[in-house]
């Protein structure tokens, strides 16, 4: 059946009321359209005719979830059925669509019936996606299980089973056959880490069944009598002190209810095992509630607010927590219900912690199905500055984590780096020339090269945290385009880095950002709970077409090495802008007074203090990819970008080379070139 035959019985389908009077006409009561009464053969005709179409539309509803699904996972361009349908070879690994999987239930239901009917297999979910798949060592386990699936016949490679239908369930169960791992799981957000039930981080303190089930029954007991204040993503209360949101702060002035008093036996546990006297007693909680799928953004607590140790105590549910300090080393803790958790030291005040929205961790192996969670974080509220030893994330001493803006002079020099690239770039190495003459020789195809992953991607990978801490201030020009804008546009920062500004706007613009470095997108990330990034490819944004009223590309389209690559990253923009739509372009300038270029394809160093690098890459003993210079005068690691540096109306001239676009203003700015763009038609 084609997808055009398919949408035309769809199409034919009675609309749901004329079902609803069919129905409700007795047997041998039926009538044709001009009230007469139908002879049995009539009826069985007619009678045919509506189960095919019925199961016609089914054949098509399904197909539409399978090819959404298939769509999702592999993030592959084919638009309809027969496209995506179009694997030929079986192959071992079975596709899964069922359609709410991330539930225990469902997870278990397809698990049981694969095993009873083909044995030993691999199933992977890919939780809130409602998609997995299977993998057998053999080919023949892959058909076994096909087989003894219902099938439609009509379709080539699809096959379907209501397996939860006596239990009354949601999920169904649903095979494609024919498709190969790579096409449905190159996309690496589908996966995600495992976790252990143990982990080192400096300062993290971590110990299984804290209290009794009794008491933890008790306490969810309690905690459900109290009244909940709902936050955009999940449910909160707080004791001791009222907690601001907008500054991950609390109100010093303000003591509320006091901690309530069926948490004093935990409270007296901590204080005696935890606390030690080593800082004055807890008097502050937070309560979070979690649902499956909930999560929370990745975040250090603030500094100043409050003293060393925080404890967080799970109940109810275990989760995964995720921690990553400022070298990007990463650990997944599993927290099982009933456990307690301290941080201090570097993990306080220097890594970041996060639960990722999702329904289902991995840990050492076996899937954990989260049910709901409630923390406790108990916390001591301080009132003498911080003197952490952690200057760099601690707002006390002149950081600041949720803006980025501040500039304390209390901090040590080389803290607010400077843009630590060279002011005369050097020439060019043979191995940086080679690469170069390589891609410009190439046809490039709207990809990415060789040059851009190894020059631009991989570096900002690595210097991300150092990057991020020399990135703060929005330059004005840009800043008051953003403020300009219309209220309510949909505007997208392509290319966002840290998110400098994605939050220096007036708050009545909705931005999202897109950045091609998963570090930078992190970081960007714990500006606020009210951030939106995605990593993607400035060559290939995820985002439909002629939908944002307006975008921002700063400091991107010189990363890439040919004239075509620059040119599909304009268009790019333009795709995504409805007509009307105005976009703002910044490139870096050969014409500068700081730096002096003798060419326009250079590789500009960037010193990484070593306190960003790995001990290893200091010393010496790991290389990493691309090729490092160890800089030992200033402690740091010179890593090298890509930039193609544009002439005075270069931009112009690529621009005048897209048709559907008009440029309203250029200029120059912070040793840019700038234009705004606008989209005239489709
Ligand atoms: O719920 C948790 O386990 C963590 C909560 C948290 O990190 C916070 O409220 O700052
Ligand atoms: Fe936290
Ligand atoms: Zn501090």
């Amino acid at each position: 059946m084609s997808q055009e035959e398919a949408k035309q019985n769809l199409e034919d389908i009675e609309k749901p009321n004329q079902v609803q009077n069919n129905i409700q006409q007795k047997e041998g009561e039926q009538q044709n359209q001009d009230g007469k009464q139908l002879s049995p053969e009539e009826e069985l005709k007619l009678k045919e005719k509506k189960a095919k179409k019925a199961l016609n539309a089914k054949i098509y509803d399904l197909q539409k979830k399978l090819s959404r699904g298939i769509q999702v996972i592999s993030q592959t361009e084919a638009k309809t059925p027969e496209e995506l349908f179009s694997f030929k070879e079986a192959t071992s690994n079975l596709f899964v669509l069922h359609f709410g999987i991330g539930e225990e239930a469902d997870y278990v239901t397809v698990r049981d019936y694969v095993n009873s009917v083909a044995g030993a297999h691999k199933l992977t979910v890919f939780p809130g996606l409602g998609y997995g798949y299977i993998q057998f060592d053999d080919v023949k386990k892959a058909e076994q299980t096909i087989n003894s699936l219902e099938r439609f016949e009509q379709i080539e490679n699809c096959h379907y089973k209501d397996l939860t239908y006596e239990k009354k369930i949601r999920p169904s169960f649903f095979l494609y056959a024919k498709c190969k791992l790579t096409d449905i799981c190159q996309n690496k957000n589908n996966d995600f880490p495992e976790a252990s039930r143990k982990v080192d981080a400096p300062g993290l303190l971590f110990q299984e069944e804290f209290i009794t089930q009794d008491y933890e029954k008790l306490i969810m007991e309690e905690i459900d009598k109290k009244e909940w204040n709902k936050l955009a993503k999940r449910k909160v209360q707080h004791y001791g002190y009222e907690f601001l949101y907008g500054i991950n702060s609390i109100n010093k002035d303000n003591k509320k209810d006091p901690i309530p008093d069926f948490l004093n036996n935990l409270m007296q546990k901590i204080s005696k095992e935890v606390i030690k006297g080593e800082q004055p007693e807890l008097d502050q909680l937070t309560i979070n509630d979690y649902y499956p799928g909930d999560g929370i953004a990745p975040h250090f607590d603030t500094h100043s607010p409050f003293e060393e140790k925080i404890v967080i105590v799970s109940l109810n549910s275990g989760v995964v927590m995720s921690f990553k300090s400022y070298k990007n080393e990463e650990k997944h803790l599993f927290l099982p219900p009933r456990s307690i958790l301290v941080l201090s030291g570097e993990v306080r005040y220097a890594w970041f912690h996060s639960i990722a929205s999702r329904k289902v961790d991995k840990v050492e192996g076996d899937f954990n199905f989260r049910r709901r969670r409630v923390s406790l974080t108990f916390r001591t509220v301080q009132f003498k500055p911080c003197r952490c030893a952690y200057p760099f994330f601690c707002e006390d001493q002149g950081y600041d984590p949720v803006t980025m803006k501040k500039n304390n002079p209390l901090l040590p020099r080389d803290y607010h780096a400077k843009d630590d690239s060279t002011k005369v770039v050097a020439p060019k190495s043979e191995e940086e020339q080679k690469i170069l003459d390589e891609v410009q020789q190439v046809n490039t195809d709207g990809k990415p090269t060789n040059l851009e992953q190894k020059y631009v991607y991989e570096v900002y990978e690595k210097i991300a945290p150092h990057f991020s801490h020399t990135r703060y201030n929005p330059w004005p020009k840009i800043e008051s385009f953003l403020k300009g804008l219309e209220p309510g546009s949909l505007v997208a920062d392509i290319g966002c880095g840290n998110g400098k500004y994605l939050d220096c706007h007036n708050g009545d613009i909705y931005m999202i950002g897109t950045d091609r470095s998963e570090n930078l997108i992190s970081l960007a990330r714990n500006r606020g709970e009210d951030i939106q990034v995605f990593s993607a490819d400035s060559l290939k944004l995820p985002w439909v077409s002629s939908k944002f009223d307006n975008a921002i590309s700063i400091a991107v389209i010189h990363h890439f090495s040919t004239p075509e690559l620059r040119i599909h990253a304009i268009k790019e923009i333009l795709r995504i802008l409805r007509v009307g739509g105005e976009a703002l372009i910044y490139v870096w300038a050969f014409e500068q007074t700081e730096k002096s270029f003798s060419e326009q394809d250079v590789f500009v160093p960037w010193n990484l203090q070593n306190k960003y690098e790995d001990e290893k890459v200091v010393k010496g003993e790991v290389k990493p990819n691309t090729d490092i210079q160890i800089n030992e005068a200033k402690q740091s690691v010179v890593y090298k970008r890509y930039y193609h540096v544009f002439k005075k109306g270069e931009l112009e001239e690529l621009i005048s080379r897209i048709p559907n676009c008009k440029i309203n203003d250029s200029y120059y700015d912070h040793a840019n070139w700038a234009v705004k763009i606008e989209k005239i038609s489709e």
